[in-house]
Formats: structure tokens, sequence, C-alpha cells
């Protein structure tokens, strides 16, 4: 596996890979100061050549990921934690990583290039587009929508039946009551909306 991004978010990807037995080929990063990661060295920025192996972007902010998966013309490779307990009814596509201890129910399913971070649970038909992060310790309900590029904030909660729209941020420990709409901040408990981010 090729990582794009040698960062904190990296380190974790190569700890679930190398519980996979998945070798780290290689590691590119734009930034030529980064020189070694966890003892891998980085081959500065990819120029377009020809890879041997799946990719995955190691970079955890959704919109910068967004647009590296759009300009790559590769192959995309998973990483699941071996300690993640995912539903055989779910279903997860190519670039998303799903972390330690994430839970994942029955039909759910997971968009491209997505993080479901540690102990993160996502429950029954869920719905979660690409690119979306599910931060550590946060709790989707039951049949819950989030939309595109969506970051949903360490420990947050949503209830039931929800939908969250495309690029929203989610703080941290909120408690999500009711459907937020696209490129929206909501913080608190219950949640509520602070900002708009369409112009970001
Ligand atoms: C492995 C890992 O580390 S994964 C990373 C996980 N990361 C996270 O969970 C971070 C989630 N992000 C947050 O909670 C952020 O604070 C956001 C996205 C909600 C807001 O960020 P910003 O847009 O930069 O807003 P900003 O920091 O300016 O805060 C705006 C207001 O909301 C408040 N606020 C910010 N976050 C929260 C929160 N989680 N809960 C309650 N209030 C909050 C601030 O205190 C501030 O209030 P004020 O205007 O009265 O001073």
């Amino acid at each position: 596996m090729y990582l794009f991004g040698a960062s904190g978010h990296a380190k974790v990807i190569m700890d679930i890979l190398k519980s996979m037995a998945e070798p780290v080929t290689g590691l590119f990063d734009d930034n030529p100061a980064v020189k070694e990661l966890n003892g891998v060295a980085v081959s500065g920025k990819y120029s377009g050549q020809e890879l041997d192996a799946d990719v995955i972007i190691s970079i955890g902010d959704n919109n910068i990921r967004s647009k590296i998966a759009n300009q790559l013309q590769v192959q995309f490779g998973k990483a699941i934690a071996q300690s993640a307990s995912i539903s055989n009814s779910a279903d997860i596509a190519e670039g998303t990583v799903v972390m330690q201890g994430a839970i994942i129910q029955a039909s759910t399913h997971i968009g491209k290039h997505a993080i479901i971070n540690t102990r993160a649970s996502i429950d029954h038909d869920c719905l979660i587009g690409s690119f979306v992060h599910i931060s550590p310790g946060a709790v989707l309900c039951g049949n819950v929508q989030v939309g595109v590029g969506t970051h949903i904030g360490a420990g947050a909660i949503v209830l039931p039946n929800l939908k969250i729209g495309k690029w929203c941020k989610i703080g941290a420990g909120a408690v999500v009551t009711r459907d937020i709409p696209d490129f929206s901040t909501a913080v608190g408990n219950p949640a509520k909306i602070i900002k708009s981010n369409q112009n970001e």
C-alpha cells in the first residue's frame, strides 16, 4: 500500500496495515522537510509515476483528501483494523479507513475515502457519504445519513433517522437532535447551528 500524506493519521493507518500484514510500499508527502515517518522513508511529492500497489490518502482534512482523490489516477485500497466490528451486510467503499474498535452495523454503507475513527459507532442502515470523517468515539444511531465531506466531531451523538447534509462540521461532544442542512457548523447539546461554511 502507498500512503499519500505523512501525518499522525498516517501513523495510525500504518499500524493497521501492519496488523493486516500489508506492507507500506511507499509514502509520499508534498512537504520536502518530511523525510521519514515511523521508520519509513518519505519519497517527497508524488509525480504521477505508475504505482505497483494500491493507495490510501492518509490526510485527515476532508476537503484536501477529496481534492487529491479527484486528481489521482490510481487504484485505491482500504485499511480496516482487526479490532473493528463490521456487519457482513455493511459495505465500505475504496480509500476508506476504519480504525481500532470502530463498530459498523447491518446494512450501513460507507462511501469512498471516509475515515471511521477509533471506537466510532455507526449503527444499522446508515448512509455515510464519501470524504466523511466520523471522529473518535462518535455515535451515529440507526438510519442516519451523513452527506459528502462532513466531519462529525469526537464523541458527538446523532439521534436515529436524522440527515446531516454535505460539508457540515458537527462539534466534538454535540448531540444532534434535528436534521442539519448542508455546509452548517453545529455545536452543543442539543446541537445548534452557529455558522454556514458554504464559502470556505
Ligand atoms: C484522532 C483525532 O484527533 S480526530 C480529530 C477529531 N476532531 C474533532 O473532534 C474536532 C471537532 N471540531 C470542533 O469541535 C470545532 O470546534 C468546530 C468544528 C465545531 C468549530 O470550529 P471553528 O469553526 O474553528 O469554530 P471556533 O473554534 O471559532 O468556535 C466557534 C464557537 O463555537 C464554540 N465551540 C467550538 N467547538 C465547540 C464544541 N465542540 N462544543 C461547543 N462549543 C464549541 C467556541 O467556543 C466558539 O464559541 P464563542 O463564539 O462563544 O467563543
